[in-house]
């Protein structure tokens, strides 16, 4: 089966290929542009409540007539304050720049709220949320926002809503790109192509002139293999290694059947890869897969689910979840994104891989070349990079070359 060719044809080389930079690309120094002069602290704000309108800047909230394809800051977050004044942010790391399309929509609506938490990018980094929408959505992009405001978030430093994805995207780090139609009931996702596709065209467009040069993108919207790939040739200022499309949720759903086949809580399935594009032809694949460390067939005895009911389980999983709930996944998928960004943003665990939609230009499983293809990878820590680059200077004209690798691990089909 399909598998298990993909799986035989994988060389050495795969691991490297799929390095991860690091993602703190920022251009922004600790004060914030529109930086001013905070309030006074207090230890004991009960006894020292007072009005100081002399103090504080009264921000204007953005009005949707004001937005002809402008980006402002959104209400409360056209107030900012001189970071380095205040003591608890002083170790905090620079802001970084987040835009996320389809801003107003059910995805989002989870995800916002878990980036703006800290639990994406963790406690000690600040965000600017940078939302994109359209005219038909901007009135749910300002209720979003008001949201954001009322939530006081302490990392949430910046929320801008637009409708011009040039303005959105300016100096963005992180791409998350969910704006598009969702399927309904008995549409593919390759239906979508047609209505979906030219956003991703427009938007790689808009990257490439405003975002960050190292900016991550995450295509979430669907098809998100090929929408990724459009995006990927709009924007060539970009690496093609930075563009994803989301197959996280896929790997989620399919380490949940193994577990609950086993019988095992689903933090002891590992080792997941979905092969291929985020459609029913995907290729969840469980003899590269492990349970407990052991493989998937040394725990699962009934091999015949394995082969006839699993893979379809996971291939139609987002098909069954439109009927019953009458729209698609967007929990789920926003936890999957979140999945996804940590697995970038942090050295993969020692022996596990994760899966992602990525070009496949170079790669060592003799997957046809040029489209976005869903494999497993890895990231390295800089430290690893750091060391192979030492390993590697008599090719790179800096001296002799020293290896101390650390150990690495295996990735289907390596020998
Ligand atoms: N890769 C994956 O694993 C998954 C992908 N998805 C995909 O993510 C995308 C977003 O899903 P979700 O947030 O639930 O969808 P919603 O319908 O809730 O929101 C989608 C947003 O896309 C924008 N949009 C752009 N073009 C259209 C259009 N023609 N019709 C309707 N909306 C449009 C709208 O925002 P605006 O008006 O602001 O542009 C809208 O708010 C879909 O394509 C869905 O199939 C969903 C689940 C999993
Ligand atoms: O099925 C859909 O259309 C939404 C989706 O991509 C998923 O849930 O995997």
């Amino acid at each position: 089966m399909a598998v298990a060719e993909l799986s035989t044809s994988c060389t050495k080389t795969h691991s490297s290929q799929l390095s991860l930079s690091s993602s703190s690309s920022s251009r922004f120094s600790h004060h914030f542009r529109r930086s001013f002069r905070p309030l006074p602290t207090t230890r004991n704000p009960t006894i020292s409540c007072s009005v100081a309108s002399d103090q504080v800047q009264t921000p204007i909230p953005v009005q949707a007539q004001d937005l002809k394809g402008k980006s402002e800051c959104y209400g409360v977050f056209c107030l900012t304050y001189d970071l380095q004044a205040e003591e608890e942010t002083k170790s905090w790391k620079k802001l970084i720049n987040i835009a996320v399309s389809g801003a107003a929509g059910m995805i989002s609506n989870h995800l916002l709220f878990k980036i703006a938490s800290g639990e994406v990018f963790g406690p000690n980094q600040p965000v600017a949320l940078k939302l994109l929408g359209s005219e038909r959505s901007i009135q749910a992009l300002e209720g979003v926002a008001m949201e954001l405001e009322d939530s006081l978030f302490p990392l949430l430093r910046e929320v801008s809503i637009g409708i011009n994805p040039y303005e959105v995207f300016q100096d963005a780090e992180w791409a998350l790109l969910i704006g598009a139609k969702p399927r309904g009931p008995g549409m593919e996702r390759a239906d979508l192509l047609d209505i979906n596709g030219q956003i991703f065209a427009e938007q790689g467009k808009a990257l490439n002139a405003s975002a960050s040069p190292n900016v991550k993108v995450i295509v979430v919207g669907n098809p998100c293999n090929t929408n990724a790939l459009i995006c990927m040739k709009n924007a060539p200022n970009i690496p093609a290694k930075n563009f994803h499309a989301l197959t996280r949720l896929d790997e989620n759903r399919a380490k949940c059947q193994l577990a609950l086949k086993a019988g095992v809580f689903y933090d002891q399935v590992s080792n997941m890869t979905i092969w291929g594009n985020h459609s029913t032809t995907q290729v969840p694949d469980f003899l590269n897969a492990r349970i407990k460390g052991l493989p998937v067939k040394e725990v699962i005895k009934d091999h015949k689910w394995l082969e006839e009911e699993f893979t379809e389980k996971v291939q139609k999983r987002g098909g069954v979840l439109i009927k019953k709930w009458g729209r698609s996944s967007a929990a789920s998928t926003a936890v999957s994104i979140v999945d996804a960004i940590r697995s970038l943003i942090t050295p993969t665990p020692k022996g596990d891989w994760f899966s992602s939609g990525v070009y496949t230009n170079g790669n060592p499983y003799g997957i046809v070349e040029d489209i976005v293809f869903s494999m497993p990878c890895r990231s390295k820590s800089e430290a690893e990079l750091l060391a192979e680059k030492r390993c590697v200077a008599h090719l790179t004209g800096e001296g002799i070359g020293f290896c101390d690798l650390p150990e690495d691990t295996m990735l289907p089909g390596e020998m």
